[in-house]
């Protein structure tokens, strides 16, 4: 494959076959993170190997935890129950995982920890979690609100109550509670206001936090208390990831053909599986879609909505603006390069206006992904019925899904580079 750019080639067929989407990003990071907190050996099956988790476990290795990968979804992970201080900064390219997660997880070593990413992710806010570890009594700085953070732990994670505004993340809120088990005392962790965008993120982080031993009081729906309990070491099973299921799904409906992904929709426990139902109302998606508990589904489904047969404004979308880019910028500038007027941002909503005579043209678009594989991605969509879509920097897939245009190729895409 050429790292500059790809044209899809629209298959002449129906897309049918058998393609199992890679192992969960978000829940490889997590099992990853836990198992390297824990005391003794872990086995992590079904886990993604790709840009994301790299960085998490190599920033696991630089704090002592070791990592070794038997095969392509497997870590074997031994720790002791403790992560050492590094002897550089941990550089975590655009992972919001993995800088979330060790930023709250550094706060438990013992010395000086600075977590730091690419230039996209030194512009992705970090400042309300780095505030509430201030309140928690944890000395950290993250000076321009954005990585590189510095963190100054003394051998545990901070003690009492604290509250954090997960507007921008809630990653904020899942970091907080996986650091929180290694401090003293139970540690009260609350939301400001009661809703939180990605809630089903938050029930992922509690289940895995209990397969490691945890112990969690569920105070109320933005509350919880948790124990100090440390972690224990588990054999982990992880699913298959949804996000990237939502590809696959969307290909399917497209083309009109069959792609068995190995999981039925229900199967999974990933927020994102929610978007199966709305890609199989596909050619009639609803006029309006609230994508605040999907959001990582919404590039997937704002390029299905170029295809449908009326328009759709996407809701709930703001923090799409603090993604590995701003999505939405991303997803309008992309489809309007296809054709003018097919997008339009309208405050943070994104209205898609529909246009099923798309399916079949021949119309010569570059769309710029800005190194976010998910724009990568969505955009390939566009070139299974559209003839002329280039996909620049079609590379940046390795964040969350290296193997995505052999998966295409697999099912019988052709691509001319
Ligand atoms: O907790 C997680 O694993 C994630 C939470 C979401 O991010 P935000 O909470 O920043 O919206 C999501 O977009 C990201 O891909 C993974
Ligand atoms: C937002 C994403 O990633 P992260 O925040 O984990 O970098 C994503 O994978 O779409």
């Amino acid at each position: 494959m050429n790292a500059d750019r790809v044209t899809v080639v629209p298959p002449a067929h129906a897309l049918n076959g058998q393609v199992s989407p890679p192992g969960s990003k978000s829940i490889t990071n997590r099992a990853l993170l836990l198992a390297g907190l824990s005391k003794g050996k872990s086995r992590l099956t079904g886990a993604l190997k790709s840009d994301d988790t790299k960085h998490m476990a190599n920033a696991l290795r630089a704090m002592g935890v070791t990592v070794h990968e038997p095969d392509e979804t497997t870590f074997v992970v031994t720790g002791t129950g403790r992560l050492e201080a590094p002897s550089g900064p941990l550089f975590l390219g655009n992972a919001g995982t993995a800088t979330r997660f060790l930023t709250a997880a550094a706060a438990s070593v013992d010395g000086t920890v600075t977590v730091d990413g690419d230039e996209h992710m030194r512009k992705r806010p970090i400042g309300p979690l780095v505030d509430a570890l201030k309140r928690l009594g944890i000395d950290a700085e993250a000076p321009t609100g954005c990585p590189p953070v510095t963190i100054s732990g003394n051998g545990h994670f901070g003690t009492g109550r604290v509250e954090i505004d997960a507007g921008l993340s809630s990653q904020y809120v899942s970091a907080l509670l996986m650091a929180a088990p290694l401090a003293p005392e139970p540690v009260t962790i609350a939301l400001t206001g009661t809703e939180i965008g990605a809630r089903g993120y938050i029930t992922l982080t509690l289940d895995a936090m209990a397969a490691f031993g945890a112990r969690v009081e569920q105070v109320d729906q933005a509350t919880w208390k948790v124990l100090p309990t440390g972690y224990q070491a588990a054999d982990f099973h992880i699913e298959p990831d949804a996000s990237a299921a939502t590809y696959l799904w969307a290909a399917e409906k497209l083309t009109g053909g069959r792609i068995d992904i190995g999981t039925p929709a229900e199967k999974f426990t990933q927020p994102d599986a929610k978007a199966y139902d709305v890609i199989a109302a596909f050619p009639h998606m609803p006029a309006e879609i609230d994508g605040s508990q999907m959001q990582d589904a919404i590039p997937t489904l704002a390029v299905l909505a170029a295809f449908n047969e009326n328009p759709v404004r996407f809701t709930g979308i703001e923090n799409l603006r603090v993604k590995e880019c701003d999505r939405t910028r991303a997803l309008s500038l992309g489809l309007n390069n296809i054709r003018a007027g097919l997008a339009e941002e309208d405050g943070d909503d994104l209205i898609v206006h529909a246009n099923p005579a798309l399916a079949g043209q021949s119309l010569s678009a570059e769309i710029d992904t800005f190194a976010d594989h998910r724009i990568a991605m969505c955009f390939a969509l566009a070139g299974l019925k559209i003839s002329g879509i280039t996909i620049l920097d079609p590379l940046c897939v390795g964040k969350t899904y290296p193997g995505y245009w052999d998966a295409l190729a697999a099912l019988g895409v052709e691509y001319k580079t």
